[in-house]
């Protein structure tokens, strides 16, 4: 198929129920450009892998519509399939058999033979560094050469969309690294378009072109990280404090940090009371000031530019942090004093 213009992905109010009532996708849009790589960023159970599911045909939605490389993900889920390549977060090789086997049936299954196969097949070994360990069973492999191997399947074919969901989690910090530099490559050489989904705010980062951020199922905001991190003017200044905020200890930071000057943004979750200053370094010793007037004990500070991690919690009103850990944000959840999200 040629090369078109038109999204690689673009998915309209998704809405996924799963039984027992969980609502993991609760009206997604996401629109993904040809030839771009593109992240879906969230907590542990915002709704990503369903969300791949659904745009590689392994799930129906409720309701809402998707299109993957140009076929309607309902309508022809045989052509789409065809189309795409998928890396889930579980290995699909077969530990008994050699890498090159692996890749081998793989290619067979989607109708690639003879000399092109063993070419193809040559030519992945070699760009994901696994031509030494070609002939030995997968069972054998470090958790880096699996993973590497897992996406080399998925590229067999040549597709024109690469689904990755987590790719690296569980990988050491320096095979994340090796699977970082590859990915990026592979974006840059192959015009491919890759839809990756992490919970990683650093990979997200490091790797997508545009990420969105998803919170309970639904999309809170799309854009590039640096453009998203440039919205939020000014420094975010981190206070930790001696012991947990309970419902007293926020309403009195509220009373005690709500008006001064130069802050704004103010939230408050478990031991941290974040917030966001036109300027950090003068903007701390009023902060100090005011937190000691109220009796609150202070462990330490820290000023920074703005991160990802900013952008969460501006768009959701969480740090990311507790939202992987489970935080709901629900009645007993941060407490945002003031400006808040947008
Ligand atoms: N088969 C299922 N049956 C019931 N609930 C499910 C099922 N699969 C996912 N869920 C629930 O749907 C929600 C979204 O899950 P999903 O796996 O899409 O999130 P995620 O962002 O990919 O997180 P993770 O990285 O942990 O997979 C979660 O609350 C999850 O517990």
């Amino acid at each position: 198929m040629s090369a078109t213009r038109a999204p690689a992905v673009q998915a309209r109010q998704l809405v996924k129920t799963y039984p027992g009532g969980v609502t993991a996708l609760d009206g997604l849009d996401v629109t993904v450009e040809s030839g771009t790589v593109f992240g879906l960023l969230g907590p542990n159970g915002a709704g990503k892998s369903t969300t791949v599911k659904i745009l590689t045909t392994l799930a129906r939605p409720d309701s809402g519509s998707a299109v993957v490389a140009g076929h309607d993900v309902l309508r022809h889920p045989d052509r789409v399939r065809r189309a795409i390549g998928v890396v889930a977060q579980n290995s699909g090789a077969d530990p008994v058999a050699t890498g090159r086997d692996n890749l081998r049936l793989q290619g067979r299954l989607y109708g690639v033979k003879g000399a092109a196969l063993d070419r193809r097949v040559d030519e992945l070994l070699e760009r994901f560094a696994l031509t030494d360990a070609a002939r030995r069973p997968v069972k054998g492999y470090s958790g880096g050469m699996r993973r590497r191997l897992d996406v080399a399947l998925g590229l067999v074919h040549r597709p024109q969309v690469l689904f990755l969901d987590e790719p690296t989690t569980g990988l050491d910090p320096e095979a994340r690294g090796a699977m970082w530099d590859e990915i990026g490559r592979l974006a840059g050489e192959e015009g491919l378009t890759i839809l990756l989904t992490t919970h990683y705010l650093e990979e997200a980062d490091r790797l997508a072109e545009r990420v969105a951020i998803v919170d309970r199922g639904r999309i809170v905001v799309t854009g590039a990280p640096e453009a998203l991190k440039g919205e939020l003017r000014g420094d975010a200044v981190h206070v930790r404090v001696r012991g947990e905020l309970g419902d007293g200890g926020r309403a009195l930071l509220q009373g005690a940090l709500g008006g001064l000057p130069g802050v704004h943004e103010v939230v408050c979750e478990g031991r941290t009371v974040s917030v966001r200053a036109q300027d950090g370094a003068e903007a701390v010793p009023v902060l100090l000031g005011a937190l000691e007037r109220a009796g609150v004990a202070v462990v330490g500070a820290t000023v920074a530019r703005p991160s990802l991690d900013d952008v969460y919690l501006r768009y959701t009103g969480r740090r990311y942090a507790e939202a992987e850990a489970g935080g709901d944000g629900g009645a007993a959840g941060p407490l945002v004093l003031a400006g808040g999200a947008r």
